[in-house]
């Protein structure tokens, strides 16, 4: 393992990437680059007519992430410094394939390949999984307005795409380390020895 990895917490929505993210970046005393959410114009209406709004949206995210990494890789990675981000660029294309259809998937891709395939990628993934109840309970408890309209179906197969996802990921680069994290049983929030678990496992992989 590289001495400073660059470090991705993935899964899908409120699995608690974000929250691990900056744990982890506290107890290593490292940089954490975290999705801006905020400030999307398109999220709301996204969840209120997906397929009016799909492309906008994952453009949007597509264009943001290019400039979050562009600057984590000359500020970090070009520097030998490690990284704690709160997901994978390859997110854009889980979600790309999943909510765009047709000739706007085909340019989609196209473009994400374009953008992203000469960036470096984590050397290291958290990936959590979590059921339907678990990922509900997690996006209610947080409180966003508009995602109290997201679909259990849509989520559901986020769910699968995911492991889909990672399955493939983990074919197409086997030095990538992916550490599975099981949401359902594993609170890194409430449970501190759970927390120090995880921890440990990068300790040792940074060794
Ligand atoms: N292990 C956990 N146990 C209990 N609550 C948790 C746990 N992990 C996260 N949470 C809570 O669940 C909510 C979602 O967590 P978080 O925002 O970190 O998810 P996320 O994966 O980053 O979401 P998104 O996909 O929307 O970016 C937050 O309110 C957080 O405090
Ligand atoms: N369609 C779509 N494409 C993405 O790349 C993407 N990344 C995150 N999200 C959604 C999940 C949360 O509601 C919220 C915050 O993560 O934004 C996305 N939605």
């Amino acid at each position: 393992m590289k001495h400073a990895p660059f470090i991705a917490v993935e899964g899908p929505i409120g699995a608690g990437k974000t929250t691990l993210a900056t744990m982890l970046a506290n107890e290593m005393q490292l940089p954490v680059i975290k999705e801006i959410v905020d400030e999307n114009p398109f999220l709301d209406k996204f969840y209120q007519n997906m397929d009016d709004w799909s492309f906008q949206l994952e453009m949007f995210f597509l264009c943001n992430r290019f400039k979050q990494l562009e600057d984590t890789t000359t500020q970090y990675i070009d520097k030998g410094k490690s990284v704690i981000s709160d997901y994978h660029i390859y997110k854009n294309l889980i979600f790309g394939e999943r909510t765009l259809k047709g000739s706007k998937r085909d340019k989609y891709r196209e473009i994400y390949h374009i953008l992203t395939d000469d960036f470096p990628k984590p050397d290291i993934i958290f990936y959590i999984r979590a059921d339907l109840d678990t990922l509900l309970a997690r996006i209610a408890k947080r409180a966003r307005t508009f995602e109290e309209i997201i679909a259990p179906a849509y989520l559901q197969q986020l769910i699968e795409d995911y492991d889909d996802a990672m399955a493939s990921l983990a074919r197409r680069e086997p030095s990538t380390v992916i550490i599975t994290i099981d949401g359902n049983k594993v609170d890194f929030v409430e449970n501190p020895e759970d927390f120090a678990a995880i921890a440990e496992q990068l300790k040792e992989l940074m060794k």
